[in-house]
């Protein structure tokens, strides 16, 4: 039996402030180094240790990832970045604030670009400064390539390739197995490792700094999956996450 564990980054500037931030790089807030913090925590108190670790090329999950490898005195441990992980591109949604989204586009239209599979919000045009096809992070994105919006399937297509290619390898090497990565880059994986169905996924939403253990058979089909922390904390900041992008309060 395999076991490892995913992490999404603690609350995010935006998160907070309630904005699309896909590819964005904002930084985490007081309140989520500090999630970061506990999720370090209560990873060794529960007695979890790795041998490699995985994040985006985004401040929010690397930040996440260096302060729960400090948490468990692990600093040394060889990191792999990929925008590969990233979180899904949100197009030119990247920036707006959901609930004003919502109040302009209707909750229905904002789900759909939330969290549906297949339909993805609008492109990013010639220009927009939020194209960062230039950024030296993405040298290796062939510049034809650099996602203009991304659904959640384009994310699977993107991450999955990753998965099998670079992380499944050194889960079979017997090396125990850190992922830091986003919302929806996780929903991606998370769909994939459990075939979740296209309908079903949209109701799937992750929180932050809340680690998830997967254990998986030989051939890394999963046995289980668990969040460490109580269940009901876990429910509550699921609401919480799903209930962003509603109309403001
Ligand atoms: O804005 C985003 O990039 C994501 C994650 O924070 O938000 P949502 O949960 O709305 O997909």
């Amino acid at each position: 039996m395999y076991k490892i564990v995913l992490l999404r980054h603690g609350e995010s500037v935006w998160n907070k402030e309630n904005r699309f931030t896909g590819w964005t790089d904002v930084d985490l807030t007081d309140k989520g180094v500090a999630e970061a913090h506990g999720a370090g925590r209560l990873l060794r108190r529960e007695g979890f240790g790795f041998e490699r670790a995985y994040t985006s090329v985004l401040k929010r999950a690397i930040k996440t990832l260096n302060i729960v490898l400090e948490e468990l005195d692990l600093m040394w441990l060889p990191v792999n970045y990929s925008w590969r992980l990233n979180e899904r591109h949100y197009g030119a949604l990247q920036g707006l604030n959901k609930a004003e989204t919502a109040e302009r586009f209707g909750d229905d239209q904002v789900l759909v670009w939330r969290r549906s599979y297949g339909t993805s919000p609008p492109p990013l045009e010639d220009g927009d400064e939020r194209l960062t096809v230039d950024d030296p992070r993405y040298a290796t994105l062939p510049r034809s390539r650099y996602p203009r919006a991304e659904c959640l399937k384009d994310t699977v297509a993107r991450f999955v390739p990753y998965w099998e290619t670079m992380i499944v390898p050194d889960i079979l090497a017997g090396h125990r197995v850190l992922i830091v990565a986003h919302g929806n880059s996780l929903r991606a994986l998370i769909k994939y490792l459990d075939s979740i169905s296209d309908e079903d996924i949209v109701k799937l939403n992750i929180p932050t700094g809340q680690p998830l253990v997967y254990e998986l058979d030989a051939d890394l089909r999963p046995l289980r999956s668990y969040y460490l922390a109580d269940e009901d904390v876990i429910r509550k900041a699921e609401a919480e996450v799903a209930r962003h992008g509603g109309p403001r309060e």
